[in-house]
């Protein structure tokens, strides 16, 4: 097995590793608008934490879960609402210098991190030799469960940011003939009273990148040992298609979240429920409760 893949961006620092303080200062000055006030913009408007919860926040290392981890602990400090928290991550069966930069970024950071390990990379190796990224992503998220209700907590917080929610919406279309996307907070199947949230949906990873850059932080990049080099990286060339539709037009991005919060259901063609049952509009044409509207410009 060997480290990393292509497609792996690796974040070089912009300068020396900066104070503590600093950096954590820095996530409500310089970051305000961009990072701090859309985290509470999305916590509020999808009602994220509530009175009473004992939040996990998974941290796999690399920059997204770090710096969601840092906004967890800001939170705090603001009391708005009382819960707790607790930050967890799993290790799959690292390479040591991931394990050990993973642990010296939580030591410099000051977060307090639980790490346990599971050994689901070997399994996924001798399971799932083609497509190991579904099995795994599936066996990781319930490993983090079972570990966060161990702990006593409700809620499982994922480092999920804006680019990560249009490319799954871009993705489902172009490869899956879908329209389905992610969603800020999900009931959990198997786990009674166990919810996923995505506290930084709101928040464009550029100024995530920008945040652990300043900081001088090297994140974890690339720690799959399984996947490497195997299968090509479909979310890579939507990223590529996104950033190159986005040079001619500035705000495609935008419009892609808006598509996901703003479906036209009188111009919807067909459609499957929560059962899973295919609809179509031509089983409500009669309905005189349903009108259907043409948006076509002939
Ligand atoms: N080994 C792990 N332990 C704990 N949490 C994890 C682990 N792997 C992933 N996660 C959680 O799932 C989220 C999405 O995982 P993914 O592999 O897509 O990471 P990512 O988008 O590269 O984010 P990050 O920069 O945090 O690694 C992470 O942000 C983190 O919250």
């Amino acid at each position: 097995m060997s480290i990393a893949g292509e497609g792996c961006e690796i974040l070089v620092p912009f300068s020396e590793r900066k104070t503590l303080q600093e950096i954590e200062r820095s996530l409500t000055t310089t970051y305000k608008k961009n990072v701090w006030g859309k985290f509470i913009k999305a916590i509020n408007d999808y009602n994220l934490v509530e009175e009473g919860d004992k939040v996990a926040v998974a941290i796999s290392g690399g920059k997204d879960s770090l710096i969601l981890a840092k906004l967890f602990q800001e939170l705090k400090k603001h009391k708005k609402v009382d819960f707790e928290v607790e930050f967890i991550a799993m290790d799959p069966g690292y390479h040591k210098e991931i394990r050990k930069l993973l642990e010296e970024n939580c030591k410099f950071l000051e977060i307090p991190v639980k790490i346990y390990e599971s050994g689901i990379f070997n399994v996924i190796d001798k399971i799932a030799q083609d497509y190991p990224c579904y099995m795994c992503a599936r066996m990781r998220r319930g490993s983090l469960y079972e570990y966060a209700q161990s702990l006593g907590c409700n809620k499982l917080a994922l480092g999920h940011h804006f680019n990560d929610v249009i490319e799954t919406v871009m993705l489902n279309v172009i490869y899956g003939g879908t329209f389905k996307s992610m969603l800020p907070k999900l009931k959990a199947q198997n786990f009674e009273n166990m919810e996923i949230i995505r506290p930084m949906y709101l928040i464009e990873e550029d100024n995530i990148k920008n945040w652990i850059q300043s900081a001088g932080i090297w994140p974890l990049n690339c720690a799959c040992m399984v996947a490497a080099k195997k299968i090509g990286n479909k979310r890579y060339e939507i990223r590529e298609l996104i950033k190159n539709l986005k040079a001619q037009n500035k705000d495609v991005d935008k419009c892609i979240f808006r598509s996901q919060e703003n479906i036209q259901m009188d111009s919807v063609v067909g459609w499957r429920d929560k059962k899973g049952e295919k609809h179509s509009y031509l089983d409500y044409y009669d309905d005189d409760a349903m009108m259907f509207d043409d948006p076509s410009d002939f």
